[in-house]
Order: C-alpha cells, then structure tokens, then sequence
C-alpha cells in the first residue's frame, strides 16, 4: 500500500506533471460533425482538394484583361464588348479575348483569358447595357482574384490529431465533406462532496452547518474544461460510508472528484479511503496554496482527486489538477492552464514564504496597452466572493516577492476576450 500519511509536499508542478503520467485519453469515438464542437479531434485532416478549388472572383463585377484597360480612368473610360454572366455557381463557356470582358459575380469561377476583375462600381450602364460596358479604372493583373488553393492548398494537413474543435474547425471540417469526425470520448467526472456539516443546496439552514457550494462550483469548472460532470451529493465523514459511496461512483464514471476532509483533522478520511479502496496515491500535499493539503490517486487506471474542502481551495486544485486531466484524458495535447506574463500594479510581498501562492487578481489592458494585474482584496481560503472581482491567478512562487512594475506569470480564468481596459 502506497498511502503515506506523512509525505512530503511537492512543487505543483511536480503534482501536475505526475498526474497527466498515469493517465491517458479515452477511447477514440465516431460523432456526428454537427454534434463535434468542443471535442478533440483523434486523427489528422489532409486537404483532398484545393481551396478554392478554381480561380474565383472576390467582387461583382467584370472579369476582363487587365492590359485592355490599362488606360482607363474617370474622365477617359474604356468599352469593352460584354460576352456573357457568369453567376456565382456556374462554369464560364466564353473565352476572353482582347477588348472583351464578361459579367461576374463574387465566387464564380474566373474565364479563360481574363486575369483581373473591375468592380461594378467602376463601371457604368454595367447592368443594364448587356451588350458593352464603360470601364472607368485600370486594374492589375490578379486584382479581384482568390486563387486556386488560397486558403487550403490540395495535401496539406488542415488540421491535426489533438486539435479542440471550435466553430473554425467545424468549418473548415465541413469544407472537406467531413460529415462525422473521429473524436477522443470526453470523461465523466463524478463529483462527491463530503462532510458531515454539509447541507443540500435546497435544506433550510441549520445552525452550525452550511451548504454545499463546492460541488456546484466544481460541476460548472469540469463543464468548461469539456467534461462531462455527474453530481453524486453529500458524504458524511465516515469512513465506511464514504468508502462504500467512492467505490460505487468510481464504477460508473472515469475520474472522481471528492472535496473535504484532507487536511489533519480527526475527521479528514480521505486518506483512510484510499487506503481502504486500495487506491494508488501520487501524491498528497503540495506547496502551494490555497488547497496545500489536496490528495491523488489512481484506482485501476481512473484517476481521484480529494480536494481541499475550503471553496476557494477547492476551486484552485480543481483548476490546476482536475481541468488540465480532464483535457488531456479528451485527446488535449496541451492540457495545463493558460498562462501569461503581466506587470504587476502593487509589491506583492512573499520573500519569506516557502509556498507557492496563487493570489486572485485582475488581469486588465492599461490605457498604453499593457497587460497589468491588481491584487483582489480577499485572498482567504474560506472566501469565494472575491473571485467575482478577479479573472486570473497571479503565482507568486515560494521565497519570492515583486516589487510594482515587476512582471509576473498568471493563469487566466475567463477568456482572454474577457480582459476589461
Ligand atoms: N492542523 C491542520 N489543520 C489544517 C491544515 C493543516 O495542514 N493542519 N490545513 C488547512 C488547509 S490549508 C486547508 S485548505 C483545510 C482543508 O481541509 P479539508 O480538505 O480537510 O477540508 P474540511 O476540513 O473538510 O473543510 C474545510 C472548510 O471548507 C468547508 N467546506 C468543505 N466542503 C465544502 C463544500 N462542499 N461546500 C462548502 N464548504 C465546504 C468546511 O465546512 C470547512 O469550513 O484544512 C486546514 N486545516
Ligand atoms: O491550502 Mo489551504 O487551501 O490554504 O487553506
């Protein structure tokens, strides 16, 4: 049995590190590409085609030689003789010869002989005089043309294996006929939050005690790391009761997720469990905070994380264990957090702490265009509200400190888009 009550913590990064090494991504499935957005793609896409798949107009206009009208201008436009209209959808069947061009609409395929296209705009009577049309501006060779292969050229890999499909991706997929797309499985994630002064969420308050937060809150994480939570409700802090409830949830989901009862108390029984399920332990405690004394482990092959209970501690570990493992068990082949380096608003004491801490802060563009952050006022484990004032976390690693205008490395929690000037 590997459980050790009295391990030493490790680096986070140590713990993240050892947690994607005993796991792996989860059978490949065949979806339908409509249902795709938000998996990742299990094999690599080539190109069987161009695209465009022919010289096309980018405008409505005419398609002529650019040498024929290399002269023309407001005040001295040039006729040519309008051969034929090409809509967009339809092959061209007249050839364009010196002193002739043909009616073209935005994505037809451009005709033999012509090698620009003029704007409607700058010709005159163009619509309605079917038989000639006044060119009023000189174009040069390629102007409103997309050629052949401009956006995807035949053979290329237009997306590879580990690739998150958002919108763009769908789209490309669509291009190239994709209509169901190989995808990795995404994981079931049960969520067991424990002890014994928890309440429902709908229970009347009793003195004492206080409701479950942390398990709604860690569904909604799992949810936008792309996993599939399952809520599995309240444990009391009782060994066997938990053990039973663990093992019953590990048969059915493919990681488990439990918050409270880590730490020394005489009620912190997750450890006990795991020894009890026979659970691998990777590691317990690490040295950073909050959620220092968070516990993980394996049984057969599907990975546990016992999370601090604490709701800020909980959301922490959540986000730098459980997501990057929930991503890279979806096919991910860059699981971890997203980070970026900012300048830092205030001093940020910290030189004599051996922890790393994960400090909530505002990640914001200065007037000049700079990314800086300013330190949230609450920063206790216990505190949830102060994540509303924040979007990222800036990491302050042990025994060190930044003075104002220092840089420093945050993991952004909502999306970039969300960064306020
Ligand atoms: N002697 C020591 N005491 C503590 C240590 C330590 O090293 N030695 N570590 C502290 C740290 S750091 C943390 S973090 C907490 C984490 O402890 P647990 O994981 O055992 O969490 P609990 O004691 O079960 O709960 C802590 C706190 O959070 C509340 N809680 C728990 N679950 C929920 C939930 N689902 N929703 C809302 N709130 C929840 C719980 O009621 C407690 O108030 O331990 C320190 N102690
Ligand atoms: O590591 Mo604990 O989460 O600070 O309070």
């Amino acid at each position: 049995m590997l459980y050790i009550p009295n391990s030493s913590p490790i680096p986070f990064e140590e713990a993240q590190r050892l947690i994607l090494s005993v796991i792996r991504p989860l059978p490949v499935i065949t979806i339908p590409l409509s249902k795709a957005l938000g998996y990742y793609l299990a094999e690599t896409v080539r190109a069987d085609h161009d695209v465009p798949m022919f010289d096309r107009s980018t405008v409505d206009g005419y398609a002529l030689r650019a040498e024929d009208v290399i002269n023309a201008s407001a005040s001295d436009p040039v006729k040519l003789k309008v051969l034929e209209e090409i809509p967009a959808g339809y092959l061209p069947q007249q050839k364009i010869t010196q002193g002739t061009a043909s009616r073209i609409m935005t994505g037809a395929p451009i005709p033999e002989g012509a090698n620009a296209v003029v704007m409607v705009e700058k010709t005159e009577n163009a619509m309605e005089d079917s038989e000639s049309v006044l060119v009023y501006q000189s174009v040069k060779i390629g102007d409103a043309i997309a050629k052949k292969g401009q956006d995807v050229e035949e053979g290329k890999d237009v997306l590879t294996q580990g690739t998150l499909l958002g919108p763009i991706e769908l789209g490309l997929l669509a291009t190239f006929g994709i209509a169901s797309v190989a995808v990795y499985a995404k994981p079931k994630v049960g969520i067991l939050s424990t002890g014994s002064e928890l309440l429902n969420v709908d229970e009347p308050i009793v003195p004492g005690k206080l409701r479950d937060s942390n398990g709604v809150m860690l569904a909604g994480q799992v949810s936008q790391a792309g996993g599939e939570p399952v809520y599995f409700g309240i444990a009391p802090d009782k060994v066997e009761e938990l053990e039973k409830k663990m093992l019953e949830i590990l048969q059915q989901v493919d990681i488990l997720v439990t918050s409270g009862g880590v730490s020394m108390g005489e009620y912190d029984f997750l450890g006990k469990v795991f020894e009890k399920i026979n659970a691998k332990v990777i590691f317990w405690k690490t040295l950073a905070r909050p959620g220092m004394p968070v516990l993980c482990g394996v049984w057969q092959d599907k990975p546990i994380f016992a999370l601090a209970g604490n709701p800020a501690s909980s959301y922490v570990n959540a986000h730098l264990y459980v997501l990057p493992a929930i991503r890279y068990m979806s096919g991910s082949k860059d699981p971890l957090p997203k980070r970026v380096t900012v300048v830092c608003d205030e001093a940020i004491e910290g030189k004599q702490m051996l922890h790393t801490r994960f400090l909530r802060g505002l990640t914001y563009v200065s007037p000049t265009g700079e990314l800086r952050v300013k330190i949230s006022k609450k920063q206790a484990s216990n505190v949830l509200s102060s994540f509303l004032e924040s979007n990222c976390l800036v990491k302050v690693p042990g025994g060190k400190g930044f003075n104002a205008g220092e840089k420093a490395e945050v993991y952004l929690l909502g999306a970039v888009e969300e960064l306020r000037q």
